[in-house]
């Protein structure tokens, strides 16, 4: 287990690169199943999950090239399906979220799959309701009653059907989306969720030959093909982190600019920053981030206490509220954190308690936090880090702490943030990899 040694209380300064997007890659990857001709992915993270599952895809038989330091080729003209029946296939697939959506394509090219149930945060229920549902309306058979929770699935010609989901999941969308561009006929997803990760999974597939109409909404309506061909990706920069960021400059006091940040696509995440009081500047398509020694929080029109809260796309995503809630602390003012997807999401503010942070956590999915106004910072303290994006918010809190932090576990980190001590250290943070 990995620790991060954290020396608290610098102020950063310069210019930072956002990484490619973590969950547009685990969907992306997974629709290299969907051809036999090399589909090339650029601006790839160096992330953990990301590189188990290029590990896994390579393990069942995908050529894979590593052509530029972010940039793959993927071909998987000889898939060996044998793969998926050895332990080494279960190991891989527990270890990450996003192996659920090989399922769908293997079916839709393959006609049968299998997989084990799927890793990725412990931060509540993850049902794969939704998957299966869907993946069933198209005619897939499941098999899931199984003690050792391996799931297995069988088709023989995918048919296209009208669903309504019973929630926008994201992974769910795309495992379905991914099975129904090669199923005969026309399948209607409709409550279909809609975050920049599906919309570039339609845009990758499209350009595959795939007809589907609809991007960016929550009713994609998709005609299938008899096949797809190869084609060029370039993911777009990760706004997770780019939310990490600015919350990092915020709380540190920092003058930051976040390059590249491809704006339009952000949503609610900067105008969520700015309602916490950080000033920030769109100069082109960087975000510039003052220094600022305090921050006030917005109230609503009637006066009232902000809240922040996630919703599907295009609302806040739930991947930025642990960021939201560390800023919070050190704001002029007092916000309401409700994390309304996630049940065991917000438990790690103890460790922010045990900073100096008041904070009242009301129930598992609410947490008000009064902010400190920088009248007194936050202390190092030794703490774990339990899931990707409370590891980065505690980082955050420990980079404007006062004296060391020791940060156990950051592995949840690296799953998600690219050579984050590395890149951070470029801009004047003291953080050492233990
Ligand atoms: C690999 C990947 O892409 N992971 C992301 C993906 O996970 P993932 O696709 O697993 O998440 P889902 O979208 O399926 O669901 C997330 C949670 O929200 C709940 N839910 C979802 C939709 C809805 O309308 N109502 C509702 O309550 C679900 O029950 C679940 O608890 O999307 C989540 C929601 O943005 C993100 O946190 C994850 O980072
Ligand atoms: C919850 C997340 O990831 P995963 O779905 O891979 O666990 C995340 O990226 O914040």
């Amino acid at each position: 287990m990995a620790s991060f040694e954290v020396i608290g209380g610098n102020k950063l300064k310069g210019e930072i690169y956002p990484q490619g997007a973590k969950n547009e890659a685990l969907q992306i990857l997974c629709a290299v199943l969907l051809t036999a001709e090399p589909v090339t992915i650029s601006n790839v993270p160096d992330i953990r999950d990301v590189n188990k599952l290029i590990e896994l895809l390579g393990d069942m038989g995908v050529k894979v090239s590593r052509t530029a330091p972010d940039t793959y080729v993927f071909q998987a003209d000889d898939v060996n399906l044998e793969y998926l029946q050895t332990e080494k296939f279960v190991e891989q697939g527990r270890a990450i979220r996003g192996s659920v959506m090989i399922v769908g394509p293997l079916l839709a090219r393959f006609g049968e799959a299998k997989m084990p149930k799927p890793g990725g945060d412990k931060i509540g229920r993850r049902r794969l309701d939704t998957h299966f549902i869907g993946l069933e309306k198209l005619g897939a058979k499941f098999n899931y009653d199984t003690p050792d929770i391996f799931y297995s699935a069988t088709a023989e010609r995918l048919k296209g059907a009208y669903m309504l989901l019973d929630e926008a999941s994201v992974t769910g969308t795309a495992n379905i989306l991914m099975a129904a561009v090669l199923a005969e006929g026309v399948t209607t997803i409709y409550n279909a969720a809609c975050e920049p990760y599906v919309q570039q999974l339609c845009r990758m597939l499209i350009r595959m030959g795939a007809k589907i109409s609809g991007t960016g909404s929550n009713l994609l309506v998709i005609e299938g093909v008899e096949k797809l061909g190869g084609t060029e990706h370039r993911m777009l920069p990760d706004m997770i982190e780019i939310g990490s960021f600015i919350g990092l400059a915020a709380m540190t006091g920092s003058e930051i600019t976040i390059k590249n940040c491809q704006i339009p696509e952000l949503g609610l995440i900067p105008d969520t920053f700015q309602r916490l009081g950080i000033k920030m500047e769109f100069r082109g398509d960087d975000i510039f981030i003052p220094e600022q020694d305090r921050y006030e929080v917005d109230t609503y029109i009637d006066g009232s206490i902000l809240n922040i809260s996630d919703h599907t796309w295009p609302g806040l995503t739930p991947d930025l509220l642990s960021v939201a809630l560390v800023v919070a602390t050190q704001a002029k003012g007092t916000v309401l954190i409700h994390q309304k997807m996630f049940e065991s999401r917000l438990f790690f503010v103890d460790k922010l308690i045990d900073m100096g942070a008041q904070i009242i956590l009301c129930d598992p999915h609410r947490a008000t936090v009064i902010g400190l106004n920088k009248q007194i910072p936050l202390r190092g303290i030794r703490m774990t880090s339990p899931d990707i994006r409370a590891g980065v918010a505690l980082l955050i809190a420990a980079l404007s702490a006062e004296g060391k932090s020791i940060i156990d576990n950051v592995e949840q980190i690296d799953r998600g943030y690219q050579n984050i001590d590395g890149r951070l250290n470029a801009l004047g943070a003291q953080i050492r990899r233990l």
